[in-house]
Protein backbone atom coordinates (compact mmCIF):
# COMPACT_ATOMS: atom_id res chain seq x y z
CA UNK A 1 0.00 0.00 0.00
CA UNK A 2 1.62 3.17 -1.12
CA UNK A 3 -0.36 5.60 1.28
CA UNK A 4 0.18 9.19 -0.73
CA UNK A 5 0.01 10.58 3.00
CA UNK A 6 3.10 8.75 4.25
CA UNK A 7 5.09 10.01 6.87
CA UNK A 8 8.18 11.88 5.16
CA UNK A 9 10.73 9.86 7.75
CA UNK A 10 8.94 6.52 6.55
CA UNK A 11 9.40 7.76 2.69
CA UNK A 12 13.15 8.25 3.47
CA UNK A 13 13.75 4.87 4.85
CA UNK A 14 11.99 3.22 2.40
CA UNK A 15 14.06 5.04 -0.40
CA UNK A 16 16.87 3.67 1.95
CA UNK A 17 16.00 0.26 2.01
CA UNK A 18 15.91 0.08 -2.07
CA UNK A 19 19.24 0.79 -2.53
CA UNK A 20 21.28 -2.44 -3.57
CA UNK A 21 23.55 -2.92 -0.60
CA UNK A 22 23.03 -6.93 -0.47
CA UNK A 23 26.24 -9.13 -0.43
CA UNK A 24 27.75 -10.31 -2.44
CA UNK A 25 28.00 -7.42 -4.59
CA UNK A 26 26.55 -4.49 -2.52
CA UNK A 27 26.23 -0.74 -4.39
CA UNK A 28 28.16 1.51 -1.71
CA UNK A 29 28.30 3.70 -4.51
CA UNK A 30 24.80 4.55 -4.68
CA UNK A 31 24.46 4.16 -0.68
CA UNK A 32 27.02 7.14 -0.35
CA UNK A 33 25.41 8.97 -2.71
CA UNK A 34 21.85 8.68 -0.76
CA UNK A 35 23.87 9.58 2.43
CA UNK A 36 25.61 12.75 0.79
CA UNK A 37 22.42 14.19 -0.66
CA UNK A 38 20.55 13.43 2.75
CA UNK A 39 23.46 15.39 4.58
CA UNK A 40 23.74 18.50 2.00
CA UNK A 41 19.80 18.56 2.47
CA UNK A 42 20.07 18.65 6.21
CA UNK A 43 23.28 20.82 6.42
CA UNK A 44 25.06 18.17 8.24
CA UNK A 45 28.47 18.79 7.80
CA UNK A 46 29.71 15.33 6.50
CA UNK A 47 32.87 13.79 4.37
CA UNK A 48 33.02 10.41 2.67
CA UNK A 49 36.14 8.84 4.02
CA UNK A 50 37.87 6.66 1.70
CA UNK A 51 41.23 5.27 3.19
CA UNK A 52 40.66 1.73 3.88
CA UNK A 53 39.35 1.24 0.09
CA UNK A 54 35.10 1.11 0.78
CA UNK A 55 33.31 4.16 1.32
CA UNK A 56 33.06 5.60 4.97
CA UNK A 57 30.37 8.36 5.26
CA UNK A 58 31.09 10.54 7.98
CA UNK A 59 28.76 13.23 9.70
CA UNK A 60 29.71 15.81 12.46
CA UNK A 61 27.46 17.90 14.57
CA UNK A 62 30.14 20.32 16.78
CA UNK A 63 29.56 20.68 20.45
CA UNK A 64 30.42 23.46 22.52
CA UNK A 65 33.61 21.68 24.10
CA UNK A 66 34.85 20.16 20.96
CA UNK A 67 37.98 18.75 23.38
CA UNK A 68 35.39 16.78 25.48
CA UNK A 69 35.02 12.53 24.59
CA UNK A 70 32.36 12.58 21.52
CA UNK A 71 29.77 10.26 21.03
CA UNK A 72 29.63 8.25 18.13
CA UNK A 73 26.05 7.05 16.35
CA UNK A 74 28.03 4.04 14.33
CA UNK A 75 25.52 1.89 11.54
CA UNK A 76 26.20 -0.42 9.17
CA UNK A 77 24.68 0.26 5.17
CA UNK A 78 25.29 -3.25 3.72
CA UNK A 79 22.99 -5.99 4.20
CA UNK A 80 23.10 -9.96 3.81
CA UNK A 81 21.94 -11.41 0.66
CA UNK A 82 17.95 -12.35 0.54
CA UNK A 83 16.60 -15.81 -1.48
CA UNK A 84 13.52 -13.82 -3.49
CA UNK A 85 11.99 -17.10 -3.80
CA UNK A 86 11.58 -17.56 -0.18
CA UNK A 87 9.72 -14.08 0.29
CA UNK A 88 6.37 -13.06 0.08
CA UNK A 89 7.67 -9.86 -1.61
CA UNK A 90 10.52 -8.60 -3.68
CA UNK A 91 13.31 -8.00 -0.54
CA UNK A 92 13.85 -4.55 -2.29
CA UNK A 93 10.66 -2.82 -2.93
CA UNK A 94 10.26 -1.73 1.00
CA UNK A 95 6.84 -3.25 0.71
CA UNK A 96 4.04 -1.63 3.06
CA UNK A 97 0.96 -3.55 4.15
CA UNK A 98 -2.40 -2.24 5.56
CA UNK A 99 -1.00 -2.53 8.78
CA UNK A 100 2.05 -0.24 8.28
CA UNK A 101 4.41 -3.08 7.70
CA UNK A 102 7.36 -2.87 5.64
CA UNK A 103 9.04 -5.84 4.35
CA UNK A 104 13.04 -5.39 2.92
CA UNK A 105 15.98 -6.78 3.68
CA UNK A 106 17.61 -4.71 6.75
CA UNK A 107 14.60 -3.20 7.84
CA UNK A 108 15.64 -4.76 11.15
CA UNK A 109 19.53 -5.23 10.28
CA UNK A 110 20.36 -2.31 10.40
CA UNK A 111 18.62 0.34 7.79
CA UNK A 112 16.14 1.51 10.44
CA UNK A 113 19.09 2.78 12.96
CA UNK A 114 21.23 3.85 9.79
CA UNK A 115 17.58 6.00 8.56
CA UNK A 116 17.13 7.12 12.50
CA UNK A 117 20.28 8.14 13.42
CA UNK A 118 20.28 10.85 10.35
CA UNK A 119 17.02 12.03 11.20
CA UNK A 120 18.01 12.57 14.89
CA UNK A 121 20.85 14.32 13.31
CA UNK A 122 18.47 16.49 11.35
CA UNK A 123 16.60 17.40 13.85
CA UNK A 124 19.22 18.15 16.33
CA UNK A 125 21.31 20.48 13.30
CA UNK A 126 17.65 22.06 12.57
CA UNK A 127 16.28 23.19 15.81
CA UNK A 128 19.58 25.01 16.36
CA UNK A 129 19.97 23.81 19.95
CA UNK A 130 23.88 23.42 20.75
CA UNK A 131 25.24 20.51 22.18
CA UNK A 132 28.34 20.10 24.64
CA UNK A 133 30.07 17.23 22.99
CA UNK A 134 30.37 17.05 19.34
CA UNK A 135 28.21 13.91 17.81
CA UNK A 136 29.65 11.70 14.99
CA UNK A 137 27.80 9.58 12.83
CA UNK A 138 29.69 6.77 10.92
CA UNK A 139 27.82 4.65 7.90
CA UNK A 140 30.24 1.93 7.17
CA UNK A 141 30.33 -0.64 4.90
CA UNK A 142 30.99 -4.71 5.19
CA UNK A 143 29.81 -5.59 8.73
CA UNK A 144 28.17 -8.22 7.41
CA UNK A 145 31.32 -10.25 5.74
CA UNK A 146 33.64 -9.70 9.23
CA UNK A 147 36.75 -9.81 8.59
CA UNK A 148 37.50 -9.89 4.81
CA UNK A 149 35.59 -6.76 4.54
CA UNK A 150 36.53 -3.09 4.81
CA UNK A 151 34.86 -1.51 7.33
CA UNK A 152 34.89 -0.73 10.63
CA UNK A 153 37.95 -3.45 11.73
CA UNK A 154 39.98 -1.36 9.44
CA UNK A 155 39.02 1.70 10.47
CA UNK A 156 39.08 2.10 14.12
CA UNK A 157 42.93 1.97 13.38
CA UNK A 158 43.18 5.01 11.26
CA UNK A 159 44.44 8.41 12.25
CA UNK A 160 40.97 9.47 11.57
CA UNK A 161 38.77 7.75 13.79
CA UNK A 162 41.83 8.12 16.76
CA UNK A 163 40.83 12.35 15.91
CA UNK A 164 37.06 11.62 16.37
CA UNK A 165 38.25 11.31 20.67
CA UNK A 166 35.07 8.74 21.16
CA UNK A 167 33.72 8.58 24.67
CA UNK A 168 30.83 6.34 23.81
CA UNK A 169 29.34 4.49 20.42
CA UNK A 170 25.86 3.60 19.80
CA UNK A 171 25.16 0.27 17.33
CA UNK A 172 22.90 -2.18 16.65
CA UNK A 173 20.85 -4.80 18.68
CA UNK A 174 18.37 -6.40 18.14
CA UNK A 175 14.22 -6.10 18.14
CA UNK A 176 12.40 -7.87 21.20
CA UNK A 177 9.50 -9.39 20.50
CA UNK A 178 8.35 -8.41 23.86
CA UNK A 179 7.46 -4.94 24.96
CA UNK A 180 10.85 -4.14 26.90
CA UNK A 181 13.72 -3.52 24.76
CA UNK A 182 16.97 -4.77 24.74
CA UNK A 183 20.66 -3.25 25.05
CA UNK A 184 23.97 -5.04 24.22
CA UNK A 185 26.95 -4.65 26.91
CA UNK A 186 28.72 -7.43 25.04
CA UNK A 187 29.00 -10.08 22.45
CA UNK A 188 30.64 -13.18 21.56
CA UNK A 189 33.56 -13.48 19.96
CA UNK A 190 33.06 -15.35 16.46
CA UNK A 191 36.01 -18.03 15.55
CA UNK A 192 35.31 -19.74 12.52
CA UNK A 193 37.80 -22.73 12.48
CA UNK A 194 38.41 -24.53 9.26
CA UNK A 195 40.14 -27.92 10.27
CA UNK A 196 42.00 -30.45 7.49
CA UNK A 197 42.85 -33.56 8.23
CA UNK A 198 45.24 -35.98 6.29
CA UNK A 199 45.64 -39.61 5.99
CA UNK A 200 45.88 -42.73 3.98
CA UNK A 201 44.28 -43.26 0.89
CA UNK A 202 43.16 -46.52 -0.51
CA UNK A 203 40.60 -48.62 -2.69
CA UNK A 204 37.22 -48.39 -1.34
CA UNK A 205 37.09 -51.54 -1.19
CA UNK A 206 39.99 -52.58 1.50
CA UNK A 207 39.78 -51.71 5.30
CA UNK A 208 42.09 -48.75 5.08
CA UNK A 209 43.01 -47.26 8.23
CA UNK A 210 44.07 -43.78 9.74
CA UNK A 211 41.98 -42.02 7.02
CA UNK A 212 41.60 -38.46 6.76
CA UNK A 213 37.46 -38.79 7.33
CA UNK A 214 37.75 -41.20 10.09
CA UNK A 215 40.15 -38.68 11.72
CA UNK A 216 38.03 -35.98 10.66
CA UNK A 217 35.19 -37.92 12.43
CA UNK A 218 36.47 -38.51 15.59
CA UNK A 219 37.46 -34.50 16.22
CA UNK A 220 34.27 -33.68 14.64
CA UNK A 221 32.12 -35.84 17.14
CA UNK A 222 34.39 -34.56 20.26
CA UNK A 223 33.28 -31.09 19.34
CA UNK A 224 29.51 -31.56 18.85
CA UNK A 225 29.77 -33.39 22.03
CA UNK A 226 30.88 -30.06 23.52
CA UNK A 227 28.00 -28.29 21.77
CA UNK A 228 25.14 -31.04 23.27
CA UNK A 229 26.35 -29.78 26.80
CA UNK A 230 26.13 -26.14 25.69
CA UNK A 231 22.95 -26.76 24.64
CA UNK A 232 22.03 -28.29 27.72
CA UNK A 233 23.15 -26.07 29.79
CA UNK A 234 21.05 -23.27 28.05
CA UNK A 235 18.08 -25.24 27.82
CA UNK A 236 18.66 -26.20 31.74
CA UNK A 237 19.61 -22.46 32.38
CA UNK A 238 16.11 -20.93 30.95
CA UNK A 239 14.53 -22.52 33.82
CA UNK A 240 16.67 -22.48 36.83
CA UNK A 241 18.98 -19.28 36.23
CA UNK A 242 17.80 -17.78 33.42
CA UNK A 243 20.83 -18.59 31.09
CA UNK A 244 20.40 -16.59 27.32
CA UNK A 245 21.98 -17.77 24.31
CA UNK A 246 24.98 -15.12 24.86
CA UNK A 247 26.22 -16.58 28.05
CA UNK A 248 26.89 -19.88 26.46
CA UNK A 249 29.25 -21.52 23.68
CA UNK A 250 27.55 -22.22 20.69
CA UNK A 251 29.14 -24.09 18.22
CA UNK A 252 27.95 -25.14 14.53
CA UNK A 253 29.17 -27.65 11.66
CA UNK A 254 28.41 -25.55 8.54
CA UNK A 255 31.10 -26.53 6.39
CA UNK A 256 31.80 -30.17 5.56
CA UNK A 257 34.29 -31.33 2.49
CA UNK A 258 35.81 -34.45 0.97
CA UNK A 259 36.28 -36.85 -1.38
CA UNK A 260 37.55 -36.75 -5.18
CA UNK A 261 35.83 -35.80 -7.66
CA UNK A 262 35.51 -37.26 -11.11
CA UNK A 263 34.34 -34.44 -13.31
CA UNK A 264 32.23 -30.64 -12.75
CA UNK A 265 28.71 -32.22 -12.76
CA UNK A 266 28.87 -33.59 -8.90
CA UNK A 267 30.23 -37.06 -9.39
CA UNK A 268 32.72 -38.87 -7.31
CA UNK A 269 34.94 -41.34 -6.80
CA UNK A 270 33.24 -43.86 -4.58
CA UNK A 271 35.89 -46.07 -5.23
CA UNK A 272 39.04 -44.04 -3.96
CA UNK A 273 39.35 -42.90 0.17
CA UNK A 274 40.45 -39.13 -0.34
CA UNK A 275 43.72 -38.39 1.52
CA UNK A 276 42.07 -35.26 2.51
CA UNK A 277 38.88 -33.70 4.59
CA UNK A 278 37.31 -30.55 6.21
CA UNK A 279 35.12 -29.42 8.54
CA UNK A 280 34.52 -25.82 9.15
CA UNK A 281 32.23 -24.79 12.49
CA UNK A 282 30.94 -21.57 13.36
CA UNK A 283 31.83 -20.53 16.96
CA UNK A 284 30.66 -18.18 19.17
CA UNK A 285 32.34 -17.66 22.85
CA UNK A 286 30.91 -15.69 25.25
CA UNK A 287 32.87 -12.77 26.68
CA UNK A 288 33.17 -14.68 30.35
CA UNK A 289 34.94 -17.01 28.72
CA UNK A 290 39.02 -17.20 28.76
CA UNK A 291 39.76 -17.23 24.89
CA UNK A 292 43.33 -18.72 26.11
CA UNK A 293 42.04 -21.62 27.51
CA UNK A 294 39.24 -21.96 24.32
CA UNK A 295 42.29 -21.85 22.22
CA UNK A 296 43.66 -24.57 23.87
CA UNK A 297 40.39 -26.75 23.99
CA UNK A 298 40.50 -26.36 20.24
CA UNK A 299 44.12 -27.32 20.43
CA UNK A 300 43.02 -30.76 21.93
CA UNK A 301 40.53 -31.54 20.01
CA UNK A 302 42.95 -31.29 16.62
CA UNK A 303 45.77 -32.76 18.45
CA UNK A 304 45.79 -36.12 16.66
CA UNK A 305 48.31 -36.55 14.14
CA UNK A 306 47.49 -35.79 10.62
CA UNK A 307 45.07 -32.91 11.95
CA UNK A 308 45.56 -29.10 11.54
CA UNK A 309 43.66 -25.99 11.71
CA UNK A 310 43.29 -22.62 10.84
CA UNK A 311 40.95 -19.63 11.44
CA UNK A 312 38.88 -18.07 8.73
CA UNK A 313 37.35 -15.38 11.86
CA UNK A 314 39.47 -15.02 14.95
CA UNK A 315 39.74 -12.35 17.68
CA UNK A 316 42.05 -12.79 20.06
CA UNK A 317 40.34 -10.82 23.16
CA UNK A 318 36.55 -9.55 23.72
CA UNK A 319 35.86 -6.83 25.67
CA UNK A 320 32.61 -6.26 27.65
CA UNK A 321 30.41 -2.74 28.65
CA UNK A 322 30.27 -2.59 32.37
CA UNK A 323 27.77 -1.32 33.47
CA UNK A 324 27.67 0.16 36.95
CA UNK A 325 27.02 2.77 38.26
CA UNK A 326 30.82 4.32 37.57
CA UNK A 327 29.78 4.52 33.75
CA UNK A 328 28.23 7.51 33.67
CA UNK A 329 27.45 6.89 30.58
CA UNK A 330 25.16 4.26 31.33
CA UNK A 331 23.95 5.99 33.93
CA UNK A 332 22.88 8.95 31.61
CA UNK A 333 21.18 6.47 29.01
CA UNK A 334 19.76 4.58 31.51
CA UNK A 335 18.16 7.74 33.07
CA UNK A 336 17.05 8.75 29.84
CA UNK A 337 15.16 5.26 29.20
CA UNK A 338 13.49 5.33 32.29
CA UNK A 339 11.79 8.92 31.33
CA UNK A 340 11.35 7.74 28.03
CA UNK A 341 8.96 4.44 29.77
CA UNK A 342 11.55 2.62 27.59
CA UNK A 343 12.03 -0.67 29.63
CA UNK A 344 15.36 -1.96 29.88
CA UNK A 345 16.62 -5.70 29.42
CA UNK A 346 20.57 -6.11 29.82
CA UNK A 347 22.05 -8.31 27.16
CA UNK A 348 25.53 -9.98 25.08
CA UNK A 349 24.64 -9.96 21.88
CA UNK A 350 24.78 -13.62 20.06
CA UNK A 351 26.28 -12.96 17.13
CA UNK A 352 28.98 -9.96 16.35
CA UNK A 353 28.88 -6.12 15.33
CA UNK A 354 31.00 -3.47 14.56
CA UNK A 355 30.89 -2.66 18.91
CA UNK A 356 33.85 -5.47 19.10
CA UNK A 357 36.27 -3.64 17.43
CA UNK A 358 35.46 -0.40 19.33
CA UNK A 359 34.98 -2.15 22.68
CA UNK A 360 38.35 -3.77 22.27
CA UNK A 361 39.93 -0.09 21.93
CA UNK A 362 38.31 0.45 25.99
CA UNK A 363 35.91 2.70 24.26
CA UNK A 364 32.38 1.45 25.92
CA UNK A 365 29.66 0.36 23.38
CA UNK A 366 25.96 -0.05 23.46
CA UNK A 367 23.89 -1.88 21.04
CA UNK A 368 20.75 -1.10 20.78
CA UNK A 369 18.13 -1.32 18.35
CA UNK A 370 15.04 0.53 19.29
CA UNK A 371 12.51 -1.92 18.33
CA UNK A 372 9.50 -3.81 20.38
CA UNK A 373 6.75 -6.11 19.97
CA UNK A 374 8.39 -7.26 16.54
CA UNK A 375 9.88 -10.98 15.88
CA UNK A 376 13.65 -10.74 15.79
CA UNK A 377 13.74 -11.37 12.14
CA UNK A 378 17.25 -10.39 11.18
CA UNK A 379 19.09 -12.66 8.34
CA UNK A 380 15.76 -13.79 8.01
CA UNK A 381 13.14 -14.18 5.21
CA UNK A 382 10.67 -11.70 5.46
CA UNK A 383 12.34 -9.50 7.49
CA UNK A 384 9.77 -6.16 8.72
CA UNK A 385 9.41 -3.19 10.64
CA UNK A 386 5.85 -1.38 11.46
CA UNK A 387 6.39 2.16 10.14
CA UNK A 388 4.72 3.04 13.67
CA UNK A 389 7.75 1.36 15.38
CA UNK A 390 10.14 2.99 13.53
CA UNK A 391 8.92 6.56 14.10
CA UNK A 392 8.68 5.97 17.95
CA UNK A 393 12.46 4.62 17.33
CA UNK A 394 12.81 8.26 16.06
CA UNK A 395 11.45 9.83 19.26
CA UNK A 396 12.89 7.29 21.27
CA UNK A 397 16.64 8.34 19.92
CA UNK A 398 15.38 11.51 20.59
CA UNK A 399 15.01 11.42 24.26
CA UNK A 400 18.53 9.82 24.84
CA UNK A 401 21.20 10.83 22.07
CA UNK A 402 21.20 14.92 23.10
CA UNK A 403 21.31 13.73 26.64
CA UNK A 404 24.33 11.70 26.25
CA UNK A 405 26.08 14.52 23.98
CA UNK A 406 24.84 16.89 26.58
CA UNK A 407 26.65 14.68 29.54
CA UNK A 408 29.00 16.71 31.60
C1 LIG B 1 33.05 -13.08 11.86
S1 LIG B 1 32.31 -11.62 11.53
C2 LIG B 1 30.69 -12.00 11.18
C3 LIG B 1 29.77 -10.92 11.51
C4 LIG B 1 28.35 -11.30 11.42
N1 LIG B 1 27.58 -10.19 11.83
C5 LIG B 1 26.26 -10.19 11.72
O1 LIG B 1 25.59 -11.14 11.44
C6 LIG B 1 28.08 -12.53 12.29
O2 LIG B 1 28.11 -13.63 11.74
O3 LIG B 1 27.85 -12.42 13.49
ZN1 LIG C 1 23.77 -5.80 11.62
ZN1 LIG D 1 23.50 -8.81 10.15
Amino acid sequence: MNNIQENENVTVFREFLKIRTDHPTPDYECSTKFLVEKAKEYNIPYEVYRETGTPIVLMKIEGLEPNLKTVLLNSHVDVVPAVHDSWKVDPFSAWKDENGDIYARGTQDMKCVCMQFLEVARRIVKSGQKLKRTLHLSFVPDEEIGGIGKGMEKFVYTEKFREMNIGLCLDEGLASPTNDFTVFYGERAPWWVHITAVGNAGHGSRFIEGTAIEKLMRTINKMLAFRQEQFESLHHGQHECGKKLGDVTSLNLTVLKAGIPVDNSNNFSYNVIPTQAEAGFDIRIPPTVNLDEFLNQIKEWTAEEGLSFKFASYIPKNEMTKLDSDNKWWENFKESCKKLDVNLVTEIFPAATDSRFIRNLGIPAFGFSPINNTPILLHDHNEFLNEKVYLKGIEIFMGIIPNLANME
